[in-house]
């Protein structure tokens, strides 16, 4: 008998409910004799973007490798959830079971729905467990059986939830000639609509030039020791050193967790121990709280993702249809002189401010310095990405989804749920949103966290040996900066 894995958004091997239940059956059940390992990349949802890729490229072959200490092979495919199990049931291997690690948004609860059905109807058990996130979607519910709209009360259902830690899964019993494998890599390797990615091969040495400088290491024993790093330097102090964008105050766990490579039960439980272990000083249990309530945010996204799959492309309150957002040129409108007739001037501004905003050249030093940390690191802090935002949405009335689509592309941790809920909050158009007059003023955010602008230094070349004053002068300009830069693009 084979047991299937479906590993969904979780590219690790501890905390992995579907690899690991898997295992225990293959291992309990006489007649099973091969655990086989799937991640799928479905090209009927959201494909994701360039940096998230770079990353999940770097680390399958870690998994691929750890994988096979349990025994267990990998597929790594680009195809459709049922119709992998089409395939896959038509081959007639005797498979016992699928297990099956939720996903998330798009129209993943409808293709998934037909998934189970294949299995089902040719007889075959099918589990599913949330692993991606602390609370499964549908359990949190307001008095009224409603889906949360407002984090605070949401947030309080976490003190009830306790985290679910997982052994090491043992090794899966020998698949003795292979033959399970062998067969369903034949029959994959046949339709037209799915491709066999060799992303998990040993020898696939993968290279971006942009991503040459990404100071990361992916993969799932990085993910352990960035948490230890984090629980030793960085947390008793993180309350207040977290809004500091200079300093590494933050845990930058995040493109760890968006793919899976560690659990946030393992996060959550880490930071409850040192808390029930460690200093009793208020101010550490003060930020051992504030790092738990940002756990929950990432928690509050996913709940607003499966209560609204297309997070990405609505907004979450309508009454912001109608808002009168800038029209921006296409890019063809912007650069060919035939298409230039086609668009007004307003747009073209736009177009060009969203361009500079997106190369990080809007004049304005810490808007910059974020954006240039993103394209550099594929990466931002949280602060930053507030203010670039706001920037965005508030100042240039460039409508989120512009700026959530140029976040998807180039953020390692570009995550369905945060990404999205995380622009609609600055928007005002999501859920307990910040209202739309709430306006991150980049001068008054630069005096408060980048008050010596280390930061601004940090990431704008043009500004590396320029003095504070003289850089507080270039803020004090405010928005008649980038006019004239933009005047000079055009
Ligand atoms: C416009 C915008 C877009 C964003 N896009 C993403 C995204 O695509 N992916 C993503 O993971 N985060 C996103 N965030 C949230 C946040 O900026 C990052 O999670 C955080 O900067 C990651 O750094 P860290 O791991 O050091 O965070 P820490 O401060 O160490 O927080 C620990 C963990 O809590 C979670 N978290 C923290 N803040 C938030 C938040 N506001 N919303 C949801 N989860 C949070 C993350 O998983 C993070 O790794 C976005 C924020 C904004 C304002």
């Amino acid at each position: 008998m084979v047991v299937l894995a479906f590993l969904g958004p979780c590219l690790r091997t501890l905390d992995n409910p579907a690899l690991y239940h898997a295992i225990r059956q293959a291992a309990k059940d006489k007649s099973a004799g091969a655990v086989v390992a799937f991640y799928v990349e479905d090209p009927t949802q959201r494909l994701p973007g360039r940096a998230f890729t770079w990353w999940t490229r770097k680390s399958l072959p870690k998994l691929r490798k750890q994988l096979e200490e349990l025994r267990v092979p990998l597929f790594c495919l680009r195809a459709s959830y049922p119709r992998v199990a089409e395939v896959l049931v038509s081959t007639a291997l005797p498979f016992s079971a699928v297990h099956v690690n939720r996903r998330w948004g798009g129209t993943t609860q409808e293709e998934d729905a037909r998934f189970a059905e294949i299995w089902a109807h040719a007889g075959i058990e099918q589990r599913v467990y949330t692993a991606h996130t602390l609370h499964e979607p549908w359990e949190i519910q307001t008095g009224q059986g409603q889906p949360y709209r407002v984090y605070t009360a949401f947030s309080k259902h976490f003190a009830n939830i306790s985290p679910q830690l997982l052994e090491e899964p043992p090794c899966a019993p020998e698949d003795e000639d292979g033959q399970a494998y062998t067969s369903m890599e034949h029959a994959l390797t046949e339709p037209k609509d799915i491709t066999v990615l060799d992303w998990a091969r040993p020898s696939s040495e993968f290279q971006e030039p942009w991503a040459a400088a990404f100071p990361w290491t992916p993969g799932s024993d990085e993910a352990h020791s960035v948490l230890q790093a984090f629980m030793d330097h960085a947390l008793a102090t993180y309350k207040d050193a977290r809004d500091i964008p200079f300093e590494a105050g933050t845990s930058r766990l995040s493109p760890y967790l968006a793919h899976g490579e560690i659990s946030p039960h393992r996060v959550l439980s880490a930071v409850r121990r040192a808390r029930s272990a460690g200093s009793t000083s208020k101010s550490f249990i003060e930020s051992t709280h504030t790092f738990e309530r940002e756990l929950v945010w990432r928690e509050f996204n996913y709940h607003l993702l499966y209560h609204q799959p297309d997070l990405a492309a609505r907004n979450h309150n309508a009454q912001w249809d109608a808002f009168p957002w800038a029209e921006v040129a296409s890019p063809a409108q912007l650069k060919e002189e035939k298409d230039r007739a086609t668009a007004n001037s307003d747009a073209m501004y736009a177009r060009a401010m969203y361009d500079c905003w997106r190369s990080g050249h809007t004049g304005i030093p810490l808007v910059d310095a974020g954006m240039r940390q993103l394209w550099k690191m594929g990466w931002m802090h949280n602060r930053v990405r507030m203010i670039v935002a706001s920037f965005l949405v508030k100042n240039l009335r460039i409508h989120w989804r512009l700026g959530e689509e140029w976040f998807w592309d180039t953020l390692v941790d570009a995550d369905p749920a945060s990404n999205p809920g995380n622009w609609q909050w600055v928007a005002g158009t999501g859920a307990d949103a910040a209202p739309f007059f709430r306006i991150f003023n980049p001068a008054r955010q630069a005096d408060r966290f980048d008050e010596r602008c280390a930061y601004v230094r940090q990431w704008v070349d043009e500004l590396k040996s320029t003095s504070t004053s003289d850089i507080a002068e270039i803020v004090s300009h405010g928005m008649s900066f980038p006019r004239e830069f933009v005047g000079k693009a055009l």
